[in-house]
């Protein structure tokens, strides 16, 4: 009897936003018992289905750190096959409003302002390695 060959996960759409604030960048760090559980992350998450990505990436940024914010150009997209779970990410330059509370780690284990010397790859998903390198040189830049 030949085996029935296991159905491909579907592929997972992401959004996550490259916020830089006064030659710093906003980064989340993932929760215990999450993939990839520890690593420092842009924040962000899932595009729900019919859900424009900017709109799911401010609905994000809203539940995961509690800031108001405006989402621009894409940075970066990236495809990565996790093990479980194809992802396509998409990087965002965003930007916090005028009157936006102060990023707080609402549904993040923690949440902080990074300089370019702290983006080492091994601290990040193995997806971020293209983001982090144009994340480096805006920081140089800025
Ligand atoms: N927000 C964000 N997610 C990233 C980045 N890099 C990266 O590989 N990811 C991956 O994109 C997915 C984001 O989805 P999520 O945070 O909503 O998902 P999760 O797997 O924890 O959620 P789940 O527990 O509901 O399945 C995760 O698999 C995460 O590892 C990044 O820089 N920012």
């Amino acid at each position: 009897m030949s085996a029935t060959p296991e159905p491909s996960p579907p592929l997972v759409l992401v959004a996550a936003a490259v916020i830089i604030e006064r030659g710093r960048v906003l980064l989340t760090q993932r929760k215990a018992g999450a993939h990839l559980e520890g690593a420092w992350e842009f924040p962000g998450g899932k595009v729900e289905a019919d859900e424009d990505p900017r709109d799911a990436l401010i609905r994000e940024l809203r539940e995961e750190i509690g800031v108001e914010a405006q989402v621009g150009d894409i940075v970066e997209v990236t495809y990565h096959r996790y093990p479980k779970k194809p992802v396509l990410l998409l990087f965002y330059a965003a930007a916090l409003a005028e009157g936006s509370p102060a990023p707080a780690a609402l549904d993040v284990a923690a949440v902080r302002w990074a300089e370019a010397a702290d983006l080492r790859d091994e601290l990040f998903p193995p997806a971020d390695v293209a983001v982090l390198a144009k994340v480096r040189a805006r920081l140089a830049g800025a």
